[in-house]
């Protein structure tokens, strides 16, 4: 009860400024719905200047992060300068960032454990593939990937969001039926009743992520353990106003 609708937008490694500027004019007309929350995952190199032209009452993550703060780690990017510019979200543990770039559970849950301790929010992603649901695997998976979490997340669960992206529904067009998502996400609560807490299990909103559009938005919206979404492709355009207007 009372879980604000949060709808985040992941950008991925899209975009320039020209393009960017788009987006967020676009955002800043609106009108967005007042009683949702809407966060923008952009690149790192663009979190400064989205920081710079974008609203406040709209949040900005960064798509990943090390798990130090500072140090000899060439490429990467740390939870203290994302805050640093200005930025108080990360989105950790994305399919792309387990299967492309093969970060495991452990080592998901360490660098939420860094961001959670710096002071930023997260959005931890779960999902499982299409072998594994196939496979009748999908809790399991699920679980898994969330167990892996509980020590990290620790009393901090007021400051992550989790997102359940199926794999096969990920850039392919094939969202999950709203039966299928939400059952996930009630057999998730579930298991965070009894393996977090009650507590945890009613406030922590879980967003569904995996090929929304404006047309799939509405009835995925309205399932009652769906609450928000974590938007690809369509969050690069003028849709995302209508996504994030759900449940208006
Ligand atoms: O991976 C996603 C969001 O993190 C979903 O991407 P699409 O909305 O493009 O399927």
């Amino acid at each position: 009860m009372g879980r604000k609708f949060v709808v985040g937008g992941n950008w991925k490694m899209n975009g320039d400024k020209n393009q960017i500027n788009e987006i967020v004019n676009n955002l800043k007309k609106g009108p967005l719905d007042p009683n949702a929350e809407v966060v923008i995952g952009v690149p790192a190199i663009y979190l400064a200047y989205v920081k710079s032209i974008v609203p406040n009452t709209i949040g900005v993550a960064a798509q990943n992060c090390w798990k130090a703060p500072k140090g000899a780690f060439t490429g990467e990017i740390s939870p203290a300068m994302i805050k640093d510019v200005g930025a108080d979200w990360v989105i950790l543990g994305h399919s792309e960032r387990r299967t492309i770039f093969g970060e495991k559970d452990d080592l998901v849950a360490e660098k939420v454990a860094h961001a959670l301790e710096s002071g930023l929010k997260v959005i931890a992603c779960i999902g499982e593939t299409l072998e594994e649901r196939e496979a009748g695997k999908t809790e399991e998976v699920v679980f898994r990937q969330t167990k892996a979490l509980l020590p990290a997340i620790g009393n901090n669960w007021a400051n992550v969001v989790l997102a359940y992206e199926p794999v096969w529904a990920i850039g392919t067009g094939k969202t999950a039926t709203p039966q299928q998502a939400q059952d996930v996400h009630a057999s998730l609560r579930n298991w965070l009743s009894s393996n977090a807490s009650p507590d945890i299990a009613e406030t922590v909103r879980i967003q569904y992520g995996g090929s929304v559009t404006a047309v799939n938005a509405k009835e995925l919206g309205a399932c009652p353990d769906i609450d928000g979404f974590l938007v690809g492709g369509a969050s690069l355009k003028p849709e995302f106003v209508d996504i994030v207007n759900a449940t208006q």
